[in-house]
């Protein structure tokens, strides 16, 4: 039992699946795993621990943005002894070329929080994708037909933006080649890499910031099917 987690050690499996939605994790759990037990609703946090294909498999919701996630990723990697972490979330586009419905893995992340200039003490930290996750998530991905983008994504701690005071709040990261923008994979990443496990970020585009562009209840559910399955099968090359 951790502060925020009430699973028991050993009932968490080494590779989980990581979404910010924990009704998301609820329906990974329920449509894709078997032999499903729950392990944690603190918080209603839900986690879930299963099999996909033979292996043994979790699910947990990580919340929104950087603290939420750093406090789960934690407690998962030094009080129950989690080595893979594949967070899969949505995230917004900001250029022309990246489209609602495509799928990014994220080698690198960018970020907006102030969370790695205190770690590293006003210096700047690359955080950076687990490249054999990177690698087995985009071989997953071509093996499934789909043409996944991959390069640096944004966390931003801000979701909505004075608009009227920064105008083009993300043109100097467009400007820069970074892909889209969500809110928690710097840390994911900053985490891992300090306790030696491995993490990647897998991004369902859900909405186009420059375009109002946003996929349907219906067609959310599509294209995040895309995107469990890719993180599935990266979850069970591990
Ligand atoms: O879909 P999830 O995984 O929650 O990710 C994105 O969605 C939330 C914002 O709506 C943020 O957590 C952002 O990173
Ligand atoms: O963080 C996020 C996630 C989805 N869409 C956004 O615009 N931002």
């Amino acid at each position: 039992m951790s502060a925020h987690n009430e699973a028991k050690m050993g009932d968490i499996a080494e590779t989980i699946l990581l979404p910010g939605d924990p009704l998301r994790a609820k329906y990974i759990a329920d449509n894709f795993l078997e032999d499903v037990v729950c392990y944690n609703k603190v918080r209603n946090m839900l986690g879930f621990t299963g099999t996909y294909k033979g292996k043994r498999i979790s699910v947990q919701g990580t919340g929104m943005g950087i603290p939420s996630i750093s406090i789960y990723a934690h407690e998962l990697i030094t009080q129950y002894g989690v080595k893979n972490l594949i967070r899969i979330g949505t995230c917004g586009s900001f250029n022309e070329d990246v489209h609602v419905r495509d799928v990014i893995l994220a080698m690198t992340s960018c970020t907006d929080s102030g969370i790695n200039k205190n770690l590293f003490r006003g210096m700047d930290y690359s955080p950076c994708a687990d490249f054999g996750m990177l690698s087995d998530a985009h071989k997953a991905a071509t093996e499934q037909g789909v043409n996944i983008r991959v390069g640096s994504t944004l966390s931003s701690d801000i979701f909505y933006h004075d608009l009227e005071n920064n105008p083009e709040p993300f043109k100097i990261w467009a400007d820069y080649g970074v892909l889209a923008v969500e809110m928690e994979a710097t840390a994911l990443y900053t985490i891992a890499a300090r306790n030696k496990a491995k993490a990647l970020a897998i991004l369902t585009v859900s909405d186009h910031i420059l375009t109002g562009e946003a996929t349907s209840a219906e067609e959310r559910q599509t294209t995040l099917h895309t995107m469990i399955k890719i993180g599935l099968e990266t979850a069970i090359r591990q």
